[in-house]
């Protein structure tokens, strides 16, 4: 935890006056939305994009001034965590079924900062399974042709019944142990009719920060 702190908050940093923020998704994300609510209680004024309904919530509850996307049409700085980064900062996203709104806010952003604890630094991407969104109509049929590309697809279900993201669709999380080629498989996969979207983001982070237990960063 205090790693994943420590990382989110050194991002924070980076926050001026009258940016445009993306929030990003999950318990890293947590930790710098924390942050951003105090700066803003703290005379901090900014207007937030956010990548998820929890993360909404989150904002809401702390006072973040929010706007929708579209009336943001860029962010200034989005930060957002990650399940794992390579040397070349290409990342898989999506354990929190997020990816799609991630990318799209990520795709936007002037600068996409990823916080990370250490953990998820990794030489090669691919021993986390990688999540894919897919359209329910079909899924099975999906989940059998992303099966092809040589991995372990898995329906993500929680307690019981089909994970549904925020967008209505189901994760199929797609277990590759190692991947080669990052910026070849993201094309394959959303070549695939009823793939909406999968978790690897390729080369669209312009900074990483990796936290550490003893509560040091590296900055990358
Ligand atoms: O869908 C979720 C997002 O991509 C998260 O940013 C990612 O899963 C990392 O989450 P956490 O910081 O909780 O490990």
């Amino acid at each position: 935890m205090e790693s994943k702190r420590v990382a989110a908050e050194k991002a924070v940093e980076y926050i001026r006056d009258g940016m445009v923020v993306g929030l990003g998704t999950g318990s890293t994300a947590y930790w710098a939305i924390q942050k951003l609510g105090k700066k803003i209680k703290g005379g901090l004024s900014i207007k937030a994009v956010a990548t998820s309904i929890n993360s909404e919530n989150l904002a809401k509850e702390l006072g973040i001034p929010l706007i929708s996307i579209s009336e943001a049409e860029e962010m200034d700085i989005t930060i957002d965590g990650a399940d794992e980064v390579d040397n070349e900062w290409n990342l898989i996203k999506g354990g929190g079924g997020a990816l799609l709104r991630e990318k799209i806010v990520a795709s936007f952003s002037k600068e996409l900062i990823i916080v990370v604890d250490e953990s998820k630094k990794v030489s090669r991407l691919g021993k986390y399974p990688l999540p894919v969104e897919i359209v329910k109509f079909g899924h099975e049929l999906t989940q059998k042709k992303l099966g092809k590309l040589g991995c372990i697809p898995k329906l993500r279900v929680v307690d019981n019944n089909p994970f549904i993201t925020d967008n209505g669709n189901y994760i199929i999380d797609c277990d590759f142990g190692s991947i080669d080629q990052p910026k070849d498989l993201h094309s394959v996969i959303n070549m695939i009719p009823g793939v909406v979207d999968n978790g690897l983001f390729i080369k669209i982070a312009t900074k990483v920060i990796v936290g550490y237990r003893d509560g040091s960063i590296l900055e990358l």
